[in-house]
């Protein structure tokens, strides 16, 4: 038996699925296994700095929509901070600063220089014109552009934004820079500074973690079946690198639905037909719901989507021998104890998807020195990083005998707090 993070009382319900309360409790728990005084916790319970915006943009009525948006920088004590922008109607507040944690958690387990970001826009992408995501792109730069910069807090994409809303931004920012700033944002078109790999450098990096999670369980992925939860850039990518690798996708959704083929499913034609925010499922008439989805039989089972889909509901009913976080926060505290009492192995976001960042700062690195890396470099140096941070936190969970959550936390948190000790705030 391990030991794992979270026991919530009953009456904490609302707190089990508040992402931003329990990412604060596993790095309370972290912070006191390696031994850190609680005024290291104080500093990093928050955001350094939290802005949120009001950004009204014309619609193509002719009326002027005020969309609200928000950029958290957790940490800067390592450097300067970094993160994706969500576009997304769900966004919080909260969220946000959740998501900007993880980042420095991310970049701490991969070693990066930098502390975590992260945005978001309250909107719905989906329902908006190619004009409109232009204009509300450029006007979320225009209100964040004191706080953000290649050398204070570089932006990236995440859920419903992608190269072409970076292209955007970064133009926006050149503008109001009076300088081509390529540094500025990560993810770009290649033509604009972006580089090899970027697109598919999430799934890649959760590839990896799969290859070595399933070593440890003596599974080969070739004559595995897998279960993704979302077709997006990090779940479809995904799809295809594990049918490529030989295993059998048997189960992919995405915010309507699901589908299942226990032999299999046609992933290229899946690829060909999905549009690009990872709709597909609309266009099949025999579809599962996401809930039975997650409880299918499987080897492997991602999550890939959004936060909190695997929680102390659905947790017992979880088929597979290995869960790969590839998106944020998809398990819950009590489900992350579940799924761990249970003897399956979690691989956790903070790890599983540090491949999106890495990247990003491989893209960064180019932009800053103005040379440009071949696909295969970018490929060779982010199996090196995503495999030191696999075996680092693997190996910290065996030795500490904690959860592979908390683990990553544990290697994740250390160097922030050691770089904000050294610089004396602490
Ligand atoms: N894009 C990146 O580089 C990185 C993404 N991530 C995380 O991976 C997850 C997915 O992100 P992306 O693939 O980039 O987004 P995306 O926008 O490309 O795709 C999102 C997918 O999730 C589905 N989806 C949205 N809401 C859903 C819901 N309520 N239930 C089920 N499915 C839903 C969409 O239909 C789509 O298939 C997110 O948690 C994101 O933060 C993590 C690291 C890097
Ligand atoms: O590529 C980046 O800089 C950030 C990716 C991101 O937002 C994430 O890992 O959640």
């Amino acid at each position: 038996m391990v030991d794992n993070q979270a026991s919530d009382s009953p009456n904490e319900n609302n707190d089990k699925l508040d992402v931003l309360k329990s990412t604060q409790k596993v790095i309370h728990t972290a912070l006191d296994k390696l031994g850190y005084p609680d005024e290291v916790y104080e500093l990093l319970k928050e955001p350094v700095r939290m802005m949120a915006v009001r950004i009204p943009v014309r619609m193509d009525d002719d009326s002027i929509k005020i969309f609200t948006g928000f950029r958290s920088q957790h940490n800067d004590a390592v450097g300067p901070t970094k993160g994706g922008v969500r576009f997304h109607p769900d966004v919080t507040e909260k969220e946000v600063k959740a998501l900007s944690i993880w980042m420095s958690l991310k970049a701490g387990i991969v070693d990066l220089p930098y502390g975590g970001g992260k945005g978001g826009i309250v909107c719905d992408p989906r329902e908006m014109s190619f004009r409109e995501l232009e204009g509300l792109s450029r006007g979320y730069v225009r209100s964040i552009s004191q706080i953000v910069g290649p050398t204070k807090d570089i932006p990236a994409p995440d859920v419903f934004t992608n190269s072409q809303i970076m292209a955007w931004m970064m133009d926006e920012y050149s503008r109001i820079d009076e300088f081509n700033n390529p540094g500025f944002i990560t993810g770009k078109p290649l033509v604009l500074g972006g580089s090899h790999g970027r697109e598919s450098a999430t799934a890649k990096g959760v590839t990896i973690c799969i290859q070595e999670a399933a070593k440890k369980k003596g599974l080969d992925v070739k004559d595995a079946r897998v279960v993704i939860q979302g077709f997006g850039n990090a779940g479809s990518f995904l799809a295809k690198f594990l049918n490529d690798a030989g295993a059998k996708v048997i189960g992919i959704s995405d915010a309507y639905g699901g589908l299942h083929d226990p032999d299999g499913l046609d992933i290229d034609y899946l690829l060909d037909r999905r549009d690009s925010f990872g709709t597909v499922t609309k266009l099949f008439k025999n579809t599962i719901s996401n809930t039975d989805l997650l409880e299918l039989d499987c080897d492997i089972l991602v999550p890939a989507a959004v936060e909190n889909q695997i929680t102390e509901d659905n947790a017992y009913n979880i088929n597979a021998s290995i869960v790969v976080e590839a998106a944020n926060g998809p398990t819950t505290l009590t489900a992350t104890k579940i799924l761990s009492d249970r003897g399956i192995l979690l691989v956790p976001d903070v790890l599983a998807s540090a491949g999106g960042v890495t990247v990003s700062y491989f893209e960064w690195v180019q932009n800053n020195q103005g040379y440009y890396w071949s696909e295969e470099e970018v490929e060779e140096k982010l199996y090196k990083v995503m495999l030191k941070g696999f075996n680092s936190v693997y190996n910290t969970a065996e030795t500490r005998r904690v959860d592979m959550r908390l683990a990553a936390y544990m290697v994740g948190v250390r160097k922030m707090a050691e770089a904000a000790r050294f610089r004396g705030w602490i």
